[in-house]
């Protein structure tokens, strides 16, 4: 469709303009690996507060995107800011992923990565400790300072899965519990890193409805009574449309729209990205838009969430999701991620911060 997407897609009232409190702004971000461009020249403009979401067809390069805000990636070109609540601005670009979650972000991942041997307490608690002033010679000698840190890191595991619902699951094993679970505790063991920025990849993904419904009114509890900025995949439109303030669309690695819920479902090179992703998603789509046809003809009001993409990303790409997952998990080998973009560290690094027990590929 060729649309010039920054003159179109980002006017209305959906668009993060030049005034705003931004927490995260990332400009011109590009990403290759040998002579795919998976992020070509993509902006990320996040106000404070915020819910944003990322949304697009499989391999549009949404993980990437958070790879490469969250240091597991570099980008070859552009930049990445993060101004903190008082004010102090920082370049991202080129950190390692234990820096940028000092800094304020935390991540979960699409392929849900605990320590899933230890109880659920135990992983909150590891994150939490990663915040904590006393140095391991402290902890070792079991020192007063130490022992407060402890009580502190203990007290706020259990605050955080509380806050999550898992109050009642803390001493069960992580490995042991319900996908939906396994996904707030994710949450959780984020949270514990006390960010600013909170990036989730397809927290959806594999949970039933009910959890669906938790998982939406989780997302809203955390923007709201805790105050940090939702940066959020999913595949879900029901619960993006939903939960998000603004969207922001990819497509082939570059940013095809942007702009509220309602703005973005409407778009034409939205529609177009969403019909070109699988003829599964096409029919879907073009039901929808049937059905909306048809309701305004008839003069019926539609429901707010009832998204024209919506429903095409929902159940049909839903699957095609994890697919998708699995075929680029295989089809990024790490020498092709080490030859250009190199994955920098995330092993060791994530796992001591106790964001995450085993980086690989950054799903
Ligand atoms: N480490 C890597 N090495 C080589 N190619 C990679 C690497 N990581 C991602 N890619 C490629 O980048 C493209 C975008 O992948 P990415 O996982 O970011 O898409 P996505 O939008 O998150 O997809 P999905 O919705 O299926 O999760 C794909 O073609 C993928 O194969």
């Amino acid at each position: 469709m060729g649309t010039d997407v920054k003159n179109e897609a980002t006017a209305g009232s959906g668009s993060a303009d030049a005034g705003a409190d931004l927490v995260l702004h990332a400009s011109d971000l590009t990403l290759r690996f040998g002579g795919l461009t998976v992020l070509d020249k993509v902006d990320v403009r996040m106000r404070r507060g915020e819910v944003l979401a990322v949304i697009g067809p499989n391999g549009a390069g949404k993980t990437s995107l958070f790879n490469s805000l969250t240091g597991a990636y570099t980008p070859q070109e552009g930049k990445i800011l993060f101004r903190s609540k008082d004010g102090d601005q920082k370049s991202l670009l080129g950190s390692k992923p234990h820096i940028v979650n000092r800094v304020g972000l935390a991540r979960t991942f699409q392929n849900i990565r605990l320590f899933s041997a230890l109880t659920a307490l135990e992983n909150v608690k590891i994150a939490a400790e990663t915040r904590l002033k006393a140095g391991p010679v402290s902890i070792m000698l079991g020192l007063p300072n130490a022992r407060k840190a402890e009580r502190q890191s203990d007290e706020r595991a259990h605050r955080l899965l509380r806050f999550v619902g898992l109050e009642s699951k803390l001493n069960e094993i992580a490995g042991s519990l319900s996908y939906g679970d396994q996904r707030s505790l994710e949450i959780a063991r984020a949270l514990a890193t006390d960010p600013q920025v909170l990036l989730l990849d397809e927290p959806a993904a594999g949970t039933n409805p009910t959890e669906k419904l938790e998982l939406e009114q989780l997302i809203r509890r955390i923007n709201t009574e805790l105050g940090v900025s939702v940066l959020l995949i999913e595949h879900d439109m029901r619960l993006v449309m939903s939960v998000a303030d603004r969207v922001m669309v990819l497509n082939f690695g570059k940013r095809i729209a942007e702009g509220s819920p309602s703005e973005v479902q409407q778009h034409p090179a939205v529609i177009e990205a969403y019909l070109g992703a699988s003829s599964e998603d096409a029919e879907v789509v073009q039901a929808v838009i049937a059905e909306q046809r048809a309701s305004e003809e008839n003069d019926v009001a539609r429901p707010a969430a009832a998204p024209a993409v919506a429903a095409g990303g929902a159940d049909a790409s839903g699957d095609a999701a994890s697919d998708g997952a699995e075929a680029s998990d295989e089809d990024a080998p790490e020498e092709a991620a080490s030859a250009e973009a190199a994955p920098s560290g995330a092993t060791t690094d994530q796992a001591a911060d106790g964001a995450s027990p085993d980086e690989e590929s950054g799903k």
